[in-house]
C-alpha cells in the first residue's frame, strides 16, 4: 500500500495539516507513528485507514480488510457491547460467534450487557479492538491503543500486532506515550511540521531481512561514525522518548554526530 503525495487539510482555506506525504507500507510490517501532540498522527492514520480522504494525492492499494481502532471509541451508539459486536460481525458477513474468541481474550464477558455509553474508557477500547479484529485485517490501524487499557490488556497489544503481521498484515500504530519499546521490530515514522519523516530503514526490506535487534532496544543502534576529533566534545541531552527520533534527525541535520541512544537508567 502506498501514500502517494498525500496532502490534507480539514477545511478549504485552513492551513495544511499534512503535506507531500509519500510512503510505502509493506505487508508484514509494523510501523509506529511518532510526533508531538497535534502533529497530525491521528490525521495520518485516518488517511491510511480510509476514514479521511486526501485533499490531494491518493492512497493506493489499500488492503481489502482494514481494522480501524480510533483513539476514542465512539461509544455514543444505541448498542450493548454484545449487540455491537454481533452487529459488526454481521456487517463483515460473519456469524455472531465470530466475536466469541475476542470476548474471551479481551476479558469482555462481564460487560456484554452494558450499553456502550456506560462502558469505562478501557473497556470501550477493548470493544473497539475486538470489532477491528473480527476478520483478520490486511491493514490494522491503531490510534494510541494503549490509552486507557490496564496493564494486562496493554501486554496484549504487541501479541495482537505480531499475529497480524505474521499473517501478512500491516500494522500502523501511533504512540505518544513511549510504549514503542514493546514493538521492537517496528519501523518508526515521525510527523513534524506537517510532513512525514520516514526512517531510512523503511526502504522496504521485509522483517526476515531486518538486522537483528535486542528485544529491549527501543531505538535502532547508531554506529559511532569516524574517529574522535580533538575539536569535539560530547553533549548529553535528555529528550522525551517519543521525541527521540525527531531530535536525532534535527541534530544530524544540524551537522552534529549522534553517537547513540540509551535509557536514562543505563550507565555509559
Ligand atoms: N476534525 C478536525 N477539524 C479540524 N481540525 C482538526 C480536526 N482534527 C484534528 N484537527 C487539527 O489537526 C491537527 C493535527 O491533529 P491530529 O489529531 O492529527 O494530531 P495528533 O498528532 O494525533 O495529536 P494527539 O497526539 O494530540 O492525538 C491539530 O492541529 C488538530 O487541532
Amino acid at each position: 500500500m502506498r501514500l502517494d503525495d498525500v496532502w490534507f487539510r480539514y477545511a478549504r482555506r485552513a492551513p495544511w495539516t499534512l503535506r507531500e506525504v509519500g510512503a510505502t507500507l509493506e505487508p508484514g510490517r509494523t510501523i509506529v507513528v511518532l510526533g508531538r501532540n497535534g502533529a497530525g498522527k491521528s490525521t495520518l492514520l485516518q488517511l491510511a485507514a480510509g476514514v479521511l480522504r486526501p485533499t490531494r494525492g491518493a492512497v493506493r492499494d489499500r488492503p481489502a480488510v482494514v481494522g480501524w481502532v480510533p483513539e476514542r471509541f465512539p461509544a455514543a451508539q444505541p448498542f450493548t457491547a454484545l449487540g455491537y459486536l454481533h452487529a459488526m460481525a454481521g456487517v463483515r458477513g460473519l456469524s455472531p460467534a465470530a466475536a466469541d474468541p475476542w470476548i474471551d481474550r479481551l476479558g469482555l464477558a462481564a460487560h456484554l450487557d452494558t450499553p456502550l455509553p456506560d462502558l469505562s474508557k478501557g473497556t470501550a477500547q477493548k470493544v473497539g479492538l475486538a470489532q477491528a479484529l473480527l476478520t483478520s485485517p490486511g491493514l490494522l490501524v491503531l490510534d494510541e491503543p494503549w490509552e486507557g487499557l490496564d496493564a494486562p490488556s496493554r501486554e496484549l497489544i504487541p501479541q495482537i500486532v505480531a499475529e497480524v503481521t505474521s499473517a501478512g498484515g500491516t500494522v500502523l500504530v501511533s504512540d505518544h506515550r513511549g510504549e514503542i519499546a514493546n514493538l521492537p521490530d517496528a519501523l518508526h515514522w515521525t510527523v513534524a511540521d506537517g510532513t512525514l519523516h520516514v526512517e531510512p530503514s523503511s526502504g522496504g526490506s521485509l522483517p526476515s531481512e531486518s538486522p537483528p535487534q535486542s528485544g529491549n532496544e527501543p531505538f535502532p543502534a547508531i554506529p559511532a561514525s569516524g574517529a574522535d576529533n580533538a575539536d569535539e566534545v560530547v553533549v548529553e541531552i535528555l529528550v522525551r522518548r517519543h521525541e527521540a527520533a525527531a531530535a536525532m534527525r534535527q541534530l544530524t541535520a544540524a551537522g552534529h554526530r549522534v553517537q547513540g541512544v540509551r535509557e536514562t537508567g543505563e550507565g555509559r
